[in-house]
């Protein structure tokens, strides 16, 4: 058996952690021969909830989870460790767009950006879930400049799911039949999910669709504002489904996409498709076995993609302006 991997989950209390820490224990992830050493993080006020999710990953008998390190303080939390899942953060509520969320979460990522800069390990792969997720994880990159910026990526492959599905069930066919959609931008509503590039059973997702106008309308503002649908259904985000997304955007980092595939993640644009440099903007990306990911490059962009790729692009300029503002404050 290899070294534990130390991963620590923060917001280790709330709805998204329980649905996503069993399947990180349980060796969905990081695979069946990886040992996980898991820290837990959240705040000293939910420390009493902590501890009964603790009796329960204790009482799933899970072989490979070696340690698991409940905690509120934050320098224990990140000291050493390999993976940072950043999820604890306030969820939005109904009516509220998630960089409403930017002045009550930013603050957290800046100190947590800090905390990697100066306990975990240098080589650390961070996916920021907590909203507004790619302006959060900007800060928290800006903050830890000792680690690669490569290292800090973003969860959009909740929106890579959603938008596989409602691709799949209007054709009616198995999600895992549709690939290479592209979520652009923003996970907010002004992301862009693309299926100019996508199959669907080897061929073209827009020759068998045949709907330009359903892909042009209905299919990007349902996949755009599905989060919001979700709140208004459930009174609560969305939590299972996002522990899904963060165990599928995990395992493809660590082990790699397959050939001829590529799956989209927040990653710090180096001004690939005229998107500008340093933004957390979401963009296809495959996956070596190495762990290092690649911009898809070449793909063609006709207008309609450009304008959607640039107003996306312009919200988070948008937003990253207000978080510098409210970090330097
Ligand atoms: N990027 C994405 O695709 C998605 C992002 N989200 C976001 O994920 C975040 C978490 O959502 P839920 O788990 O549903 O919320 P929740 O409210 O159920 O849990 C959040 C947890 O974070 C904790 N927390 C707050 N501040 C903290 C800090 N400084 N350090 C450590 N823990 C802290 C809270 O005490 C709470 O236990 C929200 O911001 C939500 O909007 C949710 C779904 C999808
Ligand atoms: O919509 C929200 O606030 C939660 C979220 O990010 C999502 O479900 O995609």
């Amino acid at each position: 058996m290899s070294k534990p991997l130390r991963v620590l989950v923060t917001g280790a209390a709330g709805q998204i952690a329980y649905s996503l820490l069993y399947s990180i224990a349980k060796g969905d992830v990081f695979g069946p021969d990886r040992p996980i050493s898991l820290v837990l993080l959240d705040i000293e006020a939910m420390m009493g909830v902590l501890k009964g999710v603790v009796m329960e990953l204790i009482d799933c008998a899970l072989p490979l989870l070696t340690e698991i390190i409940p905690t509120s303080d934050i320098s224990m939390a990140f000291k050493d460790i390999d993976v940072g899942v950043l999820v604890g953060a306030m969820p939005r509520r109904e009516g509220m767009e998630r960089k409403d969320l930017l002045k009550a979460n930013v603050k957290i990522f800046k100190q947590q950006g800090q905390a990697l800069d100066q306990f975990a390990k240098k080589n650390v792969k961070v996916i920021v879930v907590g909203n507004p997720a790619n302006t959060n994880a900007f800060i928290c990159k800006k903050y830890a400049p000792s680690i690669p910026p490569q290292n800090f990526t973003c969860l959009t492959r909740l929106d890579q799911n959603r938008a596989q599905s409602q691709i799949a069930a209007r054709v009616g066919v198995s999600c895992q039949d549709v690939k290479n959609v592209i979520i652009w931008g923003n996970h907010s509503s002004t992301q862009f999910p693309d299926v100019t590039h996508a199959t669907l059973k080897g061929k073209p997702v827009l020759e068998v669709v045949k709907d330009d106008n359903w892909i042009k309308n209905e299919f990007i503002s349902t996949v755009q504002t599905r989060g919001a649908a979700v709140i208004a259904a459930r009174k609560l985000s969305s939590a299972m489904s996002a522990a899904k997304a963060i165990c599928d955007h995990l395992k493809d980092w660590f082990h790699g996409t397959p050939d001829g595939q590529w799956v989209s993640m927040g990653i710090t644009s180096d001004g690939s498709y005229g998107i500008e440099k340093g933004l957390i903007y979401s963009m296809p990306v495959k996956i070596g076995a190495g762990q290092e990911y690649t911009i898809v490059q070449g793909l063609s962009i006709d207008d309609f993609a450009r304008s959607k790729m640039d107003a996306t692009m312009k919200e988070l300029i948008e937003e990253r302006d207000a978080a510098l503002q409210t970090c330097e404050a």
